[in-house]
């Protein structure tokens, strides 16, 4: 593999410690923010800083087509993935009102469309024309794979340069759900009955073919499927790749990292495959209606912030999650102490 996977440190334990001993002093019994409570100390150890703060968020949607579409796997056609990239810059999409919503920056990248997006606010990091139908031959090259991690590093400098405070990364892909469901049988080494789901829509029926498609997969591969960066060239799509290869970047750049639904957890997985240590930098925003969702967040130890029954991807379900994040810093940093507020008991 020439992508190097970057070394990772961990969060900072004293800033950890001190805001774990903060949140016992803040004016309530301890305990009772709950989850807020630890997000809040978690953030302030991966920001190194007894005030945790998410004012500037950066959000990378990476787009990019399926050669597996071909084998019907999803409820709409691969022409929808360009479609959407234009509606992303245009503003219209569910991820471009979120992110003007809670005030973050919004890049929408060309992974590895079929056609390229090529317009004006659309940043060109193809990897390829989309990538091959996984079911007859490797979806991409190992310097395909190499470019499409390269990709997602690159988004998160560009995020470093902002001076991000939380990076999410989205996803586009028609069919990506299939990608997504094959890697995570692979990685986990179960069938795809507990990995496959209806992705934008697919009935039962739709749901038994998938599986199919996704065991004729596992089966050309076989034997090859060992490694997770030849699992990720075999099994999976530019977009998902530019997810994982941004991950790692982003543990390595001390950023944390959001994980948005099924399709990023997946891409996280890899990551976490890859280089253990960045499981650190991250938090799992949601639990996606997409079922193989609970088996991927169960196997990364993930505890989903919010569980709406979303399955968009985009980076939506992440950016929905940042206000409750934003609740847990301001708390964290607002709330008087014991001490100073006078009451007693603490
Ligand atoms: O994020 C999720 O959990 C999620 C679950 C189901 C579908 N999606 C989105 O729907 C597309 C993939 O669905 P499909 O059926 O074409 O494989 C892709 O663009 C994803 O962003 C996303
Ligand atoms: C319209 C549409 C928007 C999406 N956004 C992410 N995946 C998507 C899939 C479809 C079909």
């Amino acid at each position: 593999m020439s992508w190097i996977v970057p070394a990772i440190a961990p969060p900072c334990a004293e800033a950890f410690r001190r805001a774990l001993q903060r949140q016992a002093e803040l004016t309530k019994p301890p305990g009772s923010l709950g989850r807020l409570e630890q997000l809040a100390a978690r953030l302030a150890a991966m920001q190194a800083s007894w005030r945790p703060s998410l004012d500037r968020v950066w959000i990378s949607v990476f787009a990019a087509d399926h050669g597996v579409a071909e084998e019907g796997v999803s409820a709409y056609p691969p022409s929808v993935t360009r479609e959407m990239g234009r509606v992303f810059v245009a503003g219209g999409a569910a991820i471009s009102v979120l992110a003007r919503q809670i005030g973050a920056v919004l890049e929408v990248v060309d992974a590895g469309v079929a056609e390229p997006l090529a317009s004006p606010g659309i940043i060109d990091a193809r990897a390829g024309s989309g990538t091959a139908n996984f079911t007859r031959a490797a979806a991409m090259s190992a310097s395909q794979r190499d470019r499409a991690l390269a990709a997602g590093a690159e988004a998160v400098m560009r995020a470093r340069r902002y001076g991000a405070q939380l990076f999410i990364g989205g996803e586009m892909g028609i069919a990506n759900t299939t990608s997504a469901a094959a890697l995570a049988c692979a990685l986990l080494g179960v069938g795809p009955d507990r990995l496959a789901g209806p992705g934008t829509g697919l009935d039962g029926a739709g749901i038994r073919h998938k599986c199919e498609v996704i065991e004729t997969a596992l089966r050309l591969h076989g034997e090859a499927l060992c490694d997770p960066a030849d699992i990720l060239r075999r099994l999976g799509g530019f977009e998902i790749a530019a997810l994982t290869g941004a991950y790692l970047t982003a543990a390595a750049a001390s950023i944390p990292v959001l994980v948005d639904g099924f399709i990023a957890t997946v891409a996280a997985l890899l990551a976490v495959r890859m280089q253990p240590a960045c499981a650190d930098w991250f938090l799992y925003a949601h639990r996606s209606a997409e079922p193989g969702h609970r088996l991927v967040l169960e196997a990364l130890g993930g505890e989903p912030l919010i569980d709406l029954g979303m399955r968009l991807g985009e980076g939506s379900g992440a950016a929905v999650a940042v206000p409750l994040l934003r609740a847990a810093c301001a708390l964290h940093n607002e709330m008087a102490t014991f001490a100073e507020a006078g009451v007693s008991g603490g």
